[in-house]
């Protein structure tokens, strides 16, 4: 995959009976081959708008976004499993939209704790692990981008931590470029290879730094880097 190049000079969200609302200028961001970004910024500043125009999801933006890879795989916040498809056919169906042969759907479930449920409807599932079967699901399209939009928020704390350390074995593979959208400086600092981070609305870059390995152990380095 070459350097994927993402240049938004200006984003703007018609309202009805009101100005636009600008949520994003000036961003410019290339994200390497196999990297895992962080992208941080305060509540509503348009990180997920962000992810929407880096995967082509919106494309009505002042910019452009070079070299976006075919294959991407997604995890909202919302797992948008098909309801009433099994957690196999849930795989397959995306698999077969990107022109793909059948996934091995027991070994993608097995991979994110959820062996013998590949039967099984989304309804069955509590939110972390329908979070775990979106992340089975996006695997499923071989991603060379794999993005993920706050993929712990609204999870119990056992659920966050196995999430956690679904998440960090699959970016530890390093097969595929990774975008992370998350509040919680921990996360970056454990899971990230930079870290992006967003100014308040319209939002801009402020920082992009390299996590420091000391930032692994102790998240705080990495807080006084962004800061300073
Ligand atoms: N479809 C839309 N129409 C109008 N306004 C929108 C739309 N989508 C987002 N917005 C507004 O754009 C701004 C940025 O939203 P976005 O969801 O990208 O922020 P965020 O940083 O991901 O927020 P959070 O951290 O709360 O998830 C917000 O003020 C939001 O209300």
């Amino acid at each position: 995959m070459p350097l994927l190049e993402l240049r938004i000079r200006r984003k703007a969200q018609p309202r009805a009976g009101g100005p636009a609302l600008e949520v994003l200028r000036d961003v410019a961001l290339d994200f390497p081959p196999g990297s895992v970004t962080a992208l941080l910024g305060p509540s509503g500043c348009g990180k997920t708008t962000l992810l929407r125009i880096l995967t082509g999801l919106d494309t009505a933006f002042e910019g452009e976004v070079r070299h976006r890879p075919r294959r991407i795989g997604m995890v909202f916040q919302e797992p948008r499993l098909l309801p009433w498809r099994s957690l196999a056919e849930n795989l397959r169906i995306v698999a077969a939209a990107a022109g793909l042969p059948p996934p091995p759907v027991e070994a993608l479930l097995a991979r994110v704790g959820l062996e013998g449920w590949a039967p099984r409807l989304p309804g069955e599932l509590s939110l972390g692990m329908a979070r775990r079967a979106a992340l089975a699901r996006a695997l499923a399209v071989r991603p060379e981008l794999l993005v993920l939009d706050e993929p712990f928020a609204s999870l119990d704390a056992a659920n966050a931590v196995r999430m956690r350390a679904v998440i960090a074995a699959v970016l530890a593979e390093g097969a595929t470029t990774a975008v992370l959208v998350t509040h919680a400086v921990e996360d970056a600092a454990a899971l990230a290879g930079r870290v992006a981070m967003l100014t308040p609305r319209p939002a801009t870059l402020s920082a992009l730094v390299a996590v420091p390995e000391a930032a692994r152990r102790e998240p705080a380095v990495l807080q006084s880097a962004l800061a300073g």
